[in-house]
């Protein structure tokens, strides 16, 4: 992924982004940090333009996101696997269900879908995320049923349906207790390494991020503050990063770091 110089001004005056330039090579797993409001989502959505940048150029999996037709731009949207915080499962379907729809994207048109759910072929992929999540066994359970983190890896054996090269990550475990949350950490990590996938995730959990964020890209007003080695980033550019601009305050959520 190639980002140069890319802006965000929404039509409200608010600059999200600022000049962001950013590469991330094939493979590197990278953790976003930042204030809330800093511009991680709307970076992260501006990777496959989900958001309209204003300015600047984004080339990722070869595609010039910023000029790719919209035919390009679908063929990229199936590449790149999307984690969120609200999982959004279809809470009324089997867990099974919910995996298989991660098909879809490959269907083309709607008119394919009832052929993909019911194609055995898919069945067996989809079973075989949720072997690779650690859920084949509640397969028939509706999705309501599961745990939050359990649902979260449910999500994940459905974008791993896309077959993705990247995933992009926006707070994963943000809703999630600290056992769970590691548990997901450890399994997208793991995924990553496994295919040699680029993982980008975004973080709020400052321990978290010092176990898993080798690499990490700090965003503050829109710019990247800091891009580094997490071992070598001293706690004053994290106290730096969310402190209140005016009382210098670091607000609860930033869990991890020391006072
Ligand atoms: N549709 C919109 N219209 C106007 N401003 C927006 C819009 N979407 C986001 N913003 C603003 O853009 C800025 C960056 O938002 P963004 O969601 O990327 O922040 P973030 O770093 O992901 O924050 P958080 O940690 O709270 O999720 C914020 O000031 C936000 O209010």
């Amino acid at each position: 992924m190639e980002v140069s110089g890319l802006t965000k001004v929404f039509p409200n005056g608010t600059r999200a982004l600022a000049g962001v330039d950013l590469t991330v090579e094939a493979g590197e797993t990278v953790v976003l940090l930042g204030a809330n409001g800093a511009g991680k989502s709307i970076l992260q959505k501006s990777l496959t333009r989900l958001v309209e940048p204003t300015s600047g150029s984004v080339r990722v999996l070869g595609t010039e996101v910023t000029t790719a037709s919209s035919g390009e731009l679908r063929t990229l949207r199936r590449r790149v696997g999307i984690v969120f915080q609200r999982i959004n499962l279809v809470r009324e379907l089997s867990v099974l269900t919910n995996v298989i729809h991660g098909a879809l994207g490959r269907a083309g048109t709607p008119r394919n879908w009832m052929a993909i759910t019911a194609r055995s072929q898919q069945r067996v992929e989809a079973m075989e995320a949720l072997e690779r999540v650690g859920l084949a066994g509640v397969a028939d359970r509706r999705a309501e049923q599961l745990s939050g983190g359990h649902q979260q890896r449910v999500a994940i054996a459905r974008m791993l349906m896309q077959r993705p090269e990247i995933i992009l990550a926006d707070e994963p475990v943000a809703a999630l207790d600290p056992r769970a949350g590691r548990s997901v950490m450890d399994l997208l990590w793991q995924i990553a390494a496994d295919e040699g996938m680029t993982l980008v995730c975004t973080l709020h959990q400052l321990q978290l991020a010092r176990d898993y964020g080798q690499r990490v890209v700090a965003l503050r007003d829109g710019t990247v503050a800091f891009d580094s080695v997490m071992s070598q980033v001293p706690d004053s550019w994290l106290r730096e990063l969310y402190a209140d601009e005016d009382d210098g305050d670091v607000p609860a959520f930033v869990e991890g770091l020391p006072s």
